[in-house]
């Protein structure tokens, strides 16, 4: 479903940061992005989310060429994609079921189709008596759940997870995990960039890892690979 081909990114100031990248992930995947500081992790994301424009190659997303896609198109694209970070990203005015209810909003979905829709996702993230609360109101390892449903609100075959568990205790990292795995196995591929060594060595799953911009490692059934 991702295909990258011959992928470089060189930054205004002549900063290689991704170096002729080629890789494939399969729908269904889950797929950890490991590397050092600087490797070119958020470049990939960033790059996938069609932030920024590669400087030589192709990204291949569900069969698009997004490299092409035209201005008007970036929206519709996006929404098939959703991003979780490290920092939550809720909006601190709006309740938990507002938050959701928003993306869905943005996305021209029908208020029958929001109202049904919405007590799912709480349900399937475990939130369903904290809607009405409003993030401030909420644990850290809330706010991420509130995040995923929100993430999974429009039905994205990709799920991006930039440091997903950085703001959490291990109790709460653990748990994020579990549903981030219930999640894959319904089908959504998910791409996942960490610095959680222990996470990705108890999930065995597939590990991408760059370093100063190549891909260094690929492995089913990866490890971390660093001491940090
Ligand atoms: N807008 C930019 N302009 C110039 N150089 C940049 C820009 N963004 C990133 N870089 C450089 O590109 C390289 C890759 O950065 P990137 O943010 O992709 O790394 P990363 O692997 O995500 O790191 P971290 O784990 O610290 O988030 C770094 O050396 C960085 O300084």
């Amino acid at each position: 479903m991702i295909e990258f081909k011959n992928i470089s990114k060189v930054y205004g100031n002549n900063h290689i940061a991704l170096s002729n990248i080629n890789l494939n992930i399969k729908k269904g995947e889950f797929v950890f992005l490991v590397g050092p500081s600087g490797a070119g992790k958020t470049t990939f994301i960033k790059l996938l989310l069609k932030e920024i424009e590669p400087t030589n190659g192709e990204i291949i997303v569900n069969g698009t060429n997004i490299t092409q896609l035209k201005r008007k198109k970036i929206p519709y694209y996006r929404r098939n994609i959703g991003v979780v970070f490290q920092d939550f990203r809720l909006l601190s005015d709006k309740t938990v079921y507002e938050n959701i209810a928003f993306a869905m909003e943005i996305a021209d979905v029908s208020s029958k189709d929001i109202k049904r829709r919405v007590p799912q996702l709480l349900a399937l993230v475990g939130l369903i008596n904290k809607e009405k609360l409003y993030p401030h109101q909420l644990s850290g390892g809330e706010q991420q759940r509130v995040a995923i449903a929100r993430a999974l609100a429009n039905n994205p075959s990709l799920i991006i997870c930039d440091e997903p568990t950085g703001n959490l205790d291990p109790d709460n990292s653990w748990a994020i995990m579990e549903l981030l795995n219930e999640i894959n196995k319904s089908g959504t591929t998910i791409v996942m960039v960490t610095h959680a060594k222990d996470i990705v060595d108890r999930m065995k799953k597939r590990v991408i890892a760059l370093e100063k911009g190549v891909i260094i490692r690929d492995e089913q059934r990866g490890v971390y690979g660093y001491e940090d």
